[in-house]
C-alpha cells in the first residue's frame, strides 16, 4: 500500500506541472500575487499547457476536467498585457475584456476572483453585469468604466442595446466560460446578437484613439472553454474562434494510459471543421487523467426514494458532522419541498411508540439555491455554502456548472441528470484539484438503462451500501436487529416506519402538502421534459404514479394530485397566453 506521503505526491503529479508560474512567460508581479495572494504554489498541468498559448494571441478552446482551474487559464492571460500596457490603461477605456458565464452565481464567483488577481493592479477595474442587479447602478458603473467586465448574456445585451455611456470600442478579448452551458440555457440567439455588436472575431484594431491616450495595437483574441463540449460549441467556435487551437485531454481510452493535456489545432482532431468526436468523457479509477470521486449508485424503488435520501443525509452527517453534501434535484419545486421538510421535519428517538419527546430530524446548516428565489437569497445560499465548513446544499443544476464549493465530500444525485456532461458537471463540484468526495447517483429499476449510456462515457458506478445505513438506525430505542437480506427495501422496518412519520407529518400541514403536491406535478414535467435518446429511459408511463406521490410523502392517490395538477398546467397556460413580449425558447421548467 502507498504511503500517505506518496499517495499525496502521485496526487499533485496528476493535477500539477512540474514547472512555476514565471516559467510560462508571466511577469513577476503576477507571479507573486499567484503565489502570495492566491496561495497556488505552482499551475495545473491545464494551466502551463494553456496559458503560454493565449499569451502568444492564439484563439483557443479549452476543454479539460472539472476543478483542474480553468478560471485562472483565461484570467491570468488578460491581466497579463493589461497590467503592462504603458502608459497604463484608463477607466476611459472601457471594457477590454469580456467574460461571457450561464449563471449569476459563476459570474459573481469570478468576479471575486478577478478582484483578488487585480489586488496591486489598482487602475485595471473588474466588474459584473447579470440578471438580478439594478439596472441603472450596473449603467453608472458602466459609464465610469470596467476593464474586465463578466456578464450573463441576457443582461449585457440588454446594455449592448440601451446603455450608450458602454464603451467596448477597445474590446479585446471575448471569453465564453462553460460555453455549452450558455448554449443549452438557450442563449444562442443572444449570443450571436452578441457577436454582431461587438464583432464575432473582429482583428482589433491598428492604432486605437480614445481622445485621451493612445492604445497599442492588438488583435481581437476569443477563447472559449468547458469540461465537456457539444456539437452547439462547435458552431460558437466556428463563428468566434480564428484558426483556433484545442488544449484539452488526449483520448487514450483504449490503452488507459494516464491523460495528459495535450494541446492541438483543432484541424488536427476534427474532420470537416466538427469537434463531435469530442464527447464528454469522464474516466474513474486509476486511468483518470484527475482525481475523480469515488461514483456509486442507489437502485430503488419510486416509493422509497424520500425515506432513503433522509437516511442516507443523516447517516453521512452522524458519521462526520462537520462535512459539506449537495444534493441536486430537477425543480425548484422539489428544492423547496425537501428544504422545508429537512427544515421542520421532527421524530420522536422511539420511533416505533412515538413516546418519546421529538426532536428535529436533521439538525445540520441547511440551505438552498435555484433559479426561482430572489436575487438576495440566491446570494446569502451561495456565500454560506462557501464559507461553511459544515452544511447541507440543495439545488438545481443552477449550481451544477462553474462553481467552486471549498471541501465538498459528497454529491448526490437525487434526480438523474439529463446527458452525461450535466453528470460529469454535478460530480465535478467535488473532488478539485485532486481533493477526496464521493458521488451518489440515484435510479429507479426503470431507469437503469440510464447507467448504459454513462458506460458509452466511461462512467461506472458501483453500488451504495445502503442496507448497513437502514440497519444504523434505532427503531424502539435500541439498534434494531440485522434485517434479512431478502426482504424488500419497502418492508424494512425503517423505511417503513419512516414513511409513515413523513406521510403523517406531511398530511398534518396544509403548506406542506401543497407544496408536496406542486413538487409531485412539476418533477412530472420535469420527467417528461428528458430529451433525445433519453426520452426511452425516463418515460412516464412506466412509472407508478402512486408510488410518485409516496416519494414526496403523499398518501392520495395520483388521480387526486393529478386534477391538481392539471388545474395549474392551465393555470400556467393561461399566465403565458397573457404574457406580453419576447419568450426566450427554454426548458418547460425553470432550474
Ligand atoms: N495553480 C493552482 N494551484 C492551486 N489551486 C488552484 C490553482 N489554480 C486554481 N486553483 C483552485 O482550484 C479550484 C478550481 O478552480 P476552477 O474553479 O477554476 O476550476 P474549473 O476547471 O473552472 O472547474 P469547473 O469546470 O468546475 O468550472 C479553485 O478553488 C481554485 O482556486
Amino acid at each position: 500500500m502507498a504511503k500517505k506521503g506518496e499517495e499525496e505526491k502521485s496526487k499533485g503529479d496528476d493535477v500539477f506541472a512540474s514547472c512555476t508560474f514565471s516559467s510560462l512567460g508571466l511577469q513577476s508581479t503576477l507571479c507573486d500575487e499567484l503565489i502570495d495572494k492566491m496561495g497556488y504554489e505552482a499551475p495545473t498541468i491545464v494551466q502551463a499547457k494553456a496559458i503560454p498559448l493565449i499569451l502568444s494571441g492564439k484563439h483557443v478552446l479549452v476543454n479539460a476536467a472539472t476543478g483542474t482551474g480553468k478560471t485562472i487559464v483565461y484570467l491570468v492571460p488578460l491581466i497579463h498585457p493589461l497590467q503592462m500596457y504603458n502608459p497604463r490603461i484608463e477607466r476611459s477605456h472601457g471594457t477590454m475584456a469580456l467574460v461571457l458565464v450561464p449563471t449569476r452565481e459563476l459570474c459573481i464567483q469570478v468576479y471575486e476572483i478577478l478582484q483578488k488577481l487585480l489586488h496591486r493592479f489598482h487602475w485595471i477595474v473588474p466588474g459584473f453585469v447579470m440578471g438580478g442587479e439594478n439596472r441603472s447602478k450596473e449603467k453608472a458603473r458602466l459609464r465610469k468604466g470596467i476593464s474586465i467586465l463578466v456578464a450573463t448574456p441576457g443582461r449585457l445585451l440588454d446594455h449592448l442595446k440601451n446603455t450608450s455611456s458602454f464603451v467596448h470600442s477597445n474590446l479585446r478579448w471575448i471569453i465564453f466560460d462553460e460555453a455549452d452551458r450558455i448554449l443549452e440555457l438557450g442563449f444562442g440567439k443572444e449570443i450571436e446578437d452578441i457577436l454582431d455588436v461587438l464583432g464575432s472575431r473582429k482583428n482589433g484594431s491598428d492604432d486605437k484613439t480614445d481622445g485621451v491616450s493612445k492604445l497599442p495595437k492588438f488583435h481581437r483574441q476569443n477563447l472559449l472553454l468547458s469540461a465537456t463540449l457539444n456539437e452547439k460549441v462547435n458552431h460558437l467556435a466556428n463563428i468566434s474562434l480564428e484558426n483556433p487551437v484545442l488544449v484539452g485531454l488526449d483520448e487514450k481510452k483504449s490503452s488507459g494510459e494516464m491523460q495528459k493535456p495535450s494541446h492541438k489545432h483543432l484541424g488536427d482532431l476534427i474532420s470537416n471543421d466538427d469537434i463531435k468526436s469530442e464527447q464528454p468523457t469522464l474516466k474513474s479509477g486509476s486511468d483518470a487523467g484527475y482525481n475523480l470521486p469515488a461514483q456509486l449508485i442507489q437502485t430503488l424503488p419510486c416509493g422509497s426514494r424520500l425515506v432513503v435520501l433522509l437516511s442516507i443525509l443523516k447517516n453521512l452527517f452522524q458519521k462526520e458532522p462537520s462535512r459539506k453534501i449537495v444534493v441536486f434535484f430537477s425543480t425548484c419545486d422539489a428544492v423547496d419541498f425537501h428544504y422545508s421538510l429537512l427544515s421542520e421535519f421532527q421524530l420522536s428517538s422511539d420511533v416505533e411508540s412515538g413516546t418519546q419527546q421529538k426532536q428535529k430530524f436533521f439538525s445540520g446548516k441547511l440551505l438552498c439555491l435555484h433559479g426561482s428565489m430572489e436575487q438576495e437569497g440566491r446570494r446569502t445560499s451561495f456565500q454560506g455554502f462557501k464559507t461553511d465548513r459544515s452544511a447541507l446544499l440543495l439545488c438545481t443544476d443552477v449550481a451544477a456548472r462553474g462553481l467552486d464549493f471549498p471541501k465538498v465530500r459528497c454529491i448526490i444525485q437525487y434526480d438523474s441528470p439529463g446527458d452525461a456532461s450535466e453528470y460529469v458537471h454535478r460530480v465535478g463540484r467535488t473532488a478539485r484539484l485532486g481533493e477526496r468526495g464521493d458521488a451518489l447517483l440515484f435510479l429507479q429499476p426503470v431507469e437503469m438503462d440510464y447507467l448504459k449510456d454513462l458506460e458509452k462515457h466511461g462512467v461506472s458506478l458501483k453500488e451504495y451500501p445502503l442496507l448497513k445505513v437502514l440497519d444504523s438506525f434505532p427503531i424502539t430505542g435500541q439498534k434494531p436487529q440485522h434485517v434479512k437480506k431478502f426482504v424488500p427495501l419497502e418492508l424494512h422496518p425503517w423505511v417503513v416506519i419512516l414513511q409513515r412519520a413523513l406521510e403523517s407529518f406531511i398530511g398534518a400541514e396544509e403548506k406542506m402538502k401543497q407544496m408536496a403536491k406542486d413538487a409531485f406535478c412539476s418533477w412530472i414535467r420535469a420527467y417528461t421534459a428528458h430529451r433525445g435518446d433519453l426520452k426511452r429511459i425516463f418515460m412516464v408511463k412506466r412509472l407508478h404514479l402512486g408510488h410518485v406521490a409516496k416519494s414526496f410523502g403523499l398518501k392520495d392517490q395520483p388521480s387526486m394530485v393529478g386534477r391538481a395538477f392539471q388545474v395549474k398546467a392551465k393555470k400556467n397556460k393561461k399566465d403565458l397566453k397573457h404574457h406580453k413580449g419576447p419568450m426566450r425558447k427554454r426548458k418547460i421548467w425553470k432550474t
